[in-house]
């Protein structure tokens, strides 16, 4: 979803001379070209308010940051900032080399090698290090991220604080909620985000750390105080390279530059290498009860279908918290007790959680378009999943609590990981009874050539399973609808009453790209009306 951008910034504003940022960061003023208006002279009375590396979000008194980019390089657009009231600008030798050659020479230029890796640094100085006011709690991992940011902060609320929260679906400071527009916001937006929160009074932060973010060091000038890891299984292909590669970024959140320590599910191979790959103090936590060795292990769970499970969550030195999960799935126990897991890291006195959970009712939050019933005859679920894994964990959490057919509505990413798409037909194939493939967010690509690709992959998977299918049991049927709000319909339309119809893949979004304009599209309207038709159409039948 590409979204206005929008521009976040504390209200009290420090004046800072240019000339101190220069010599904190060891910056050279303009270029050997540039000279001539570069000396260090150019920086006297030059004052810098706050930062902003894009030139749409520019106001006065900002530094604009100007840097390279895969689609254009930060220095073409200094132009504007500067007529937007940009003081200086910092970017990297070939940006200073632009600037020249426009005979931009209105502001000082600040040149370093890497100006990326400079962002999250130079804000921080810039606004405070408003991060070291806050305890803050950083998660990554592929899956997850979004759900247990929202326990974490739901937890550091029924203990009393007043919490910041920074996702995918939305940003928090205490009670004030703003828009995402990025999961990891780019790190001059960051560092504003945060000051913004020590203006608010807020005293902690739960938030999701993408390996984009990561990798594009938005999160540089954050030393979070524990940061945690979910799992790691294939996305986000077309950006890392390889998974190793996509590994790498992830594990750079476990290093002193990011973190003071970690907790890490170790119940996948790849959380097993992370604390190998890790430099800071790391516990580890097993909720699938392979390792008995983990410094945190849940046991005793108790699924009780889709009202969610009772479980237990204990440290090796005897800590131990009994409580449940509203969220169904046996994954959102692995959420809610890493959650856990990271706020008694942090110091958290454990009679005080088990105090405040018992007066909150356990670990759960409504966590928009993640497992969200918005129908219940058919129940019907809207959840964000949308790679393989996630795709099929949330099937297999359905599954029990399904009495008749179970019915999943999905499609696949334009423009993004085109491997797991045939993989996300497969496992769509194995996990539900009736498969609709339809779009997701088709971005630049042909929405038909995307279904194909998923198509090609759940048929072949529903081969193989009708070749050992048993005898009497009905064959999975896979059908393609498009567009996706008539595939959401005609399910909706034509399931039983005891059926379950997933919808999967878009969560919360509301709105669908395809070729460059934005479309209205929440699955939870459509279903919803859906439903609402199925009831007219009931009690006129009925009548
Ligand atoms: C792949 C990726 O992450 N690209 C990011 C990268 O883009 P880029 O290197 O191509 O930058 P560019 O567009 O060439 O622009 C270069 C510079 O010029 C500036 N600019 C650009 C245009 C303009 O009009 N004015 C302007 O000033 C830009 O702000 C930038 O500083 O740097 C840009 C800013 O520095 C980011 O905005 C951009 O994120 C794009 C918008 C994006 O969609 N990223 C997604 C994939 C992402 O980060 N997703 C993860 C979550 C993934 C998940 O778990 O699902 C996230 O954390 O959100
Ligand atoms: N611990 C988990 N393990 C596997 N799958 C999970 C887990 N938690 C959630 N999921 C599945 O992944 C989907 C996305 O969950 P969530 O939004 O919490 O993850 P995320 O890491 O924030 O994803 P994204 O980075 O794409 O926003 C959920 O809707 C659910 O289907």
């Amino acid at each position: 979803m590409t979204s206005p951008i929008d521009r976040l910034r504390p209200t009290a504003s420090a004046h800072h001379s240019a000339q101190d940022l220069a010599t904190t960061f060891e910056l050279t003023v303009g270029t050997g070209r540039t000279a001539p208006d570069a000396g260090p002279g150019a920086l006297a009375g030059v004052e810098i308010w706050s930062v902003a590396s894009d030139n749409r979000v520019v106001a006065d008194g900002d530094l604009f940051v100007a840097l390279p980019g895969a689609s254009a390089h930060g220095a073409t657009f200094a132009s504007g900032a500067i007529d937007r009231g940009a003081r200086a600008v910092l970017t990297d030798p070939r940006g200073a080399l632009l600037l020249d050659e426009a005979g931009e020479r209105r502001v000082p230029v600040l040149v370093t090698d890497d100006p990326r890796n400079l962002l999250g640094p130079v804000a921080a100085w810039v606004y405070g290090a408003p991060a070291e006011h806050l305890t803050t709690f950083a998660v990554t991992g592929t899956n997850g991220k979004t759900t247990t940011t929202y326990l974490i902060d739901h937890v550091l609320r029924a203990l009393g604080w007043k919490g910041g929260l920074i996702g995918t679906v939305e940003m928090r400071s205490g009670d004030r909620v703003l828009p995402s527009r990025l999961t990891t916001p780019e790190a001059a937006d960051l560092q504003a985000l945060l000051a913004t929160m020590r203006e608010d009074g807020v005293g902690t932060l739960a938030m999701e750390v993408s390996s984009h973010a990561l990798s594009l060091h938005r999160v540089d000038g954050i030393v979070f105080d524990v940061a945690g890891f979910t799992n790691l299984s294939q996305d986000h292909l077309d950006f890392h390279g390889d998974l190793q590669e996509y590994f790498d970024a992830k594990a750079a959140l476990f290093t002193p530059e990011h973190a003071r320590r970690g907790v890490v599910v170790v119940d996948d191979a790849w959380g097993r290498r992370m604390t190998e790959a890790a430099t800071i103090p790391v516990a580890t936590l097993s909720v699938a009860g392979e390792r008995t060795d983990a410094d945190w292990t849940v046991t005793d769970v108790v699924a009780d279908g889709a009202a969610g499970s009772a479980f237990t969550l204990r440290h090796r030195d005897g800590r131990e918290i009994r409580t449940t999960t509203a969220l169904p799935g046996g994954f959102n126990v692995a959420n809610a007790a890493l959650a856990l897991a990271m706020v008694l890291e942090a110091g958290a006195d454990v009679r005080d959680v088990r105090a405040a959970l018992e007066a909150a009712g356990g670990v759960s939050a409504a966590v928009p378009g993640r497992m969200e019933v918005v129908g219940t005859s058919p129940r019907v679920v809207v959840d964000f999943a949308h790679n393989t894994d996630a795709l099929s964990l949330a099937l297999a959490a359905l599954r029990p609590t399904t009495e008749g057919r179970l019915v999943v509505v999905f499609g696949a990413t334009g423009d993004r990981d085109k491997g797991k798409r045939p993989r996300m037909g497969a496992v769509a194939v194995e996990g539900a009874d009736v498969v609709v493939v339809t779009d997701d967010d088709p971005h630049g690509e042909d929405p038909a050539s995307i279904r194909a690709e998923v198509l090609a992959g759940a048929l072949a998977a529903r081969d193989v399973a009708d070749g050992a299918h048993a005898p009497g049991v009905p064959a999975r049927t896979v059908t393609e609808v498009a567009p996706r709000a008539a595939a959401i319909r005609d399910t909706i339309r034509e399931a039983g009453p005891q059926d379950t119809v997933l919808i999967a893949g878009r969560g919360h979004e509301v709105w669908q790209e395809i070729a460059g304009v934005d479309h209205a599209l929440d699955d939870r309207v459509e279903a919803r009306a859906a439903l609402a038709e199925r009831d007219e159409t009931t009690k006129e039948h009925g009548a």
